[in-house]
């Protein structure tokens, strides 16, 4: 399985291109693709950039394809998909547990559904640390055509499956963890 990182982000909370700023002398989007390649079910790596870091992102070494709508999370999930089925997460994730990962992979592969998202009690969806198969690109690419940008709406019609964050091991939702602000690069530091 592909695992695509969404890097295409203008970083206006954060206050820059926080994807390669340096925490420990590395940028921060190495972090989340170290945690997201050691999952064992995922086999490429690929960065899906804007025209405007895609330069910058190919320095790391990895496949970056470029972002062309640059509407958002859809737009970023819907070119992933363009190279098969991919679990996508945002680049700035830096403590991605690749075992979640793996099991939520493993969730998609038995289930035959077109997507699986983990969901927390509230309905609330984890749409940037979810797998989707290629033939949720088609649903994207008519919710795109009439303008209907929301990646929440689209999942939820498509009948996927849910994973209920509540029913899984508590230490895996520090997996959600994404940097915002400054103020949240504390966390890696410190661990
Ligand atoms: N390819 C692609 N990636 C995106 C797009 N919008 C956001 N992202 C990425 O998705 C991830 C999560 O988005 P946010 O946390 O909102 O990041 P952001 O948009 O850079 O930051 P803000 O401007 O503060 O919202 C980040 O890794 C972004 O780089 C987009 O239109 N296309
Ligand atoms: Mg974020």
């Amino acid at each position: 399985m592909i695992g695509a990182v969404l890097a295409g982000g203008r970083g206006r909370r954060f206050g820059g291109d926080k994807l390669l700023y340096k925490i420990n002398g590395r940028p921060l989007i190495l972090y989340t693709i170290e945690r997201l390649e050691t999952a064992r079910r995922i086999d490429e790596i690929i960065l899906v950039a804007s025209k405007d870091n895609a330069e910058k992102l190919e320095r790391l070494g990895y496949r970056v394809v470029v972002d062309e709508l640059l509407i958002g999370p859809m737009g970023g999930v819907y070119t992933a998909l363009n190279l098969g089925d991919a679990f996508v997460v945002a680049g700035d994730m830096p403590l991605l547990i690749p075992e979640f990962i793996d099991y939520i992979i493993e969730e998609f592969k038995n289930s035959g559904k077109i997507a699986c998202v983990p969901r927390w009690e509230n309905g609330y969806l984890e749409p940037l640390h979810a797998a989707y198969s290629r033939a949720f690109r088609e649903i994207l690419e008519e919710k795109i055509k009439s303008g209907n940008y929301a990646l929440n709406r689209a999942i939820r019609e498509a009948n996927p499956c849910y994973l209920p964050i509540e029913s899984l091991p508590g230490e895996w939702r520090e997996s959600f963890f994404n940097v915002n602000t400054r103020e949240d690069l504390g966390r890696i530091q410190k661990g």
